[in-house]
Order: C-alpha cells, then structure tokens, then sequence
C-alpha cells in the first residue's frame, strides 16, 4: 500500500463526495484532489441530453435521466477501478436511486413500474460484491438557506426556474437518507467549517480527518 501524503491516504483511496444540489461537491471535489494529486470524477451537466427537458417535465424525462445517469455513474465506477483507485467523485451513485429515483416516483413523477425497473438495474449493477464501494463517502452538510443561496450564485437556468419545494423536500430527503446510510463509511463536514475561497488552508484540517478515516476503515476490514 502506497501512501504519497503526509496524512497517511493510500493511493488507492476512492473517496466520493455527497450532499445535495449546490451545497459544494464539485468544489471539495476539485480542493481534495488537487491536494492529494488525485483523479477527478465528474458528473457531466454540459452535455447531458435528458436534464434541462427533465427540469421542463419531470414525468416525461425522469426514467430516462435516471437511466442516462446510472450509465454514466458506472462508466465512471469502471474507469475508477481500471486506474485502481486514487479518484475523488463528484456525487455518489447512491444519491441516484437513494434521493433522486425515490423522490420522483413518490412524488408521482416517476410511474410504479418506471421505477422498479430502474431500481431492479441499479440492484443488479450496483449492490452486488462485484461493485468496489467507496473508501470514504464524504457528506457536505449546510442549512437549507445557505444552500439555495449557492444554488442562486452558481445561477444554473433550469435549477432557478424549478420551485423552490422542490429544493427544500430534496433537502429533507438527504437528511434523512443520510441517517440511515451504512453501504460505506461516512464522514460529514458543515460547510461553515471550512472556506475553499477565502482560505485554502481549511482543506488541511479536513484531509487529516480523511486520513484518520481511511486508515481506520482500512484497518477495521484487515482485522
Ligand atoms: N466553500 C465554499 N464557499 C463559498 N462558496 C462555495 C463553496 N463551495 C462551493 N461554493 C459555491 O457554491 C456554488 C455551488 O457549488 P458546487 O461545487 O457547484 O456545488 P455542487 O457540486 O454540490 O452542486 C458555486 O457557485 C460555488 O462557487
Ligand atoms: N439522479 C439524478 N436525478 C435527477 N437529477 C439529477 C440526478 N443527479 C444529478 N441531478 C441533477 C441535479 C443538478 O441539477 C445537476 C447536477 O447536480 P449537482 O448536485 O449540482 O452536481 O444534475
């Protein structure tokens, strides 16, 4: 086991970042990787074929998003594996089925049978012992204020013109999802506690933390 750090993070480490839509995934994703000389895995917003008509109608677009998603989320799981490992991810994969797919076919924009489809898919594809789960899942956590104002400042069309419901039950959704995940080990940062903009030195308290994770996860699998 290679370690190219001083916080003791293998190479190898897999680290996927979660939370909610605008809360800073992509930005901690981005801090930590550069730190670590890590690999990206990004899910793509430019270029998507399916999102900016799914924000338009929900129930004609959201089996096939999902399906487009889950797609490119196991692309990406394959890629990551072929590399062995040494990536931070932009979301999890099951955030898709967990927040997303769940929501909409509560909310009835997503039909019975569209959804056990899509969730017999990702069982199939996903939760097998054939799919290496993430070192680390870190959950980027905030109030749901703060959160829509980031939402705002980053200024996507499709996520402005959606009501303002559809943020707030997404954002109660996570909280509870969050409670009751244990695929992998979880590790959850407020996003006050840190400022990736004005001060880069708070990615440091953040990556030792990452270590201690890493090493006692790693260590608990050994024992
Ligand atoms: N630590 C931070 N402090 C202040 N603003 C942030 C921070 N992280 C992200 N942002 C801003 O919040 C918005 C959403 O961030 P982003 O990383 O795109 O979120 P996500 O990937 O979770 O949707 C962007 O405008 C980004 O510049
Ligand atoms: N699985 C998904 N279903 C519906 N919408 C999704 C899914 N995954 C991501 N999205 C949307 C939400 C945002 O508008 C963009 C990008 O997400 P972000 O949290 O900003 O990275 O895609």
């Amino acid at each position: 086991m290679k370690i190219n750090n001083q916080y003791g993070i293998p190479n190898d480490t897999v680290i996927t970042i979660a939370g909610t839509v605008g809360v800073g995934k992509s930005t901690m994703t981005n801090a930590l990787a550069d730190a670590l000389g890590f690999r990206t895995s990004f899910e793509k917003v430019d270029g998507n074929p399916y999102l900016d008509n799914f924000y338009k109608d929900f129930e004609r677009w959201s089996f096939h998003l999902q399906v487009y998603f889950l797609a490119e989320r196991f692309k990406e799981q394959k890629r990551i594996f072929e590399y062995g490992g040494g990536f931070v991810q932009d979301r999890s994969i099951y955030e898709d089925t967990g927040i997303f797919a769940k929501m909409h076919q509560e909310k009835g924009t997503m039909s019975e049978i569209d959804y056990q489809t899509y969730k017999n898919l990702f069982d199939a594809m996903v939760m097998t012992p054939y799919f290496p789960h993430p070192d680390l899942l870190i959950y980027l956590e905030g109030s749901f204020d703060d959160v829509l104002e980031r939402l705002r400042s980053r200024g996507r069309k499709m996520e402005q013109d959606t009501p303002i419901e559809y943020w707030r039950e997404m954002y109660n959704r996570y909280e509870e999802w969050i409670n009751n995940f244990n695929t992998c080990p979880v590790m959850r940062i407020n996003i006050n506690d840190y400022d990736l903009f004005e001060n880069g030195d708070s990615i440091e308290p953040i990556l030792e933390r990452v270590g201690k994770f890493v090493q006692a996860s790693r260590n608990y699998i050994k024992a």
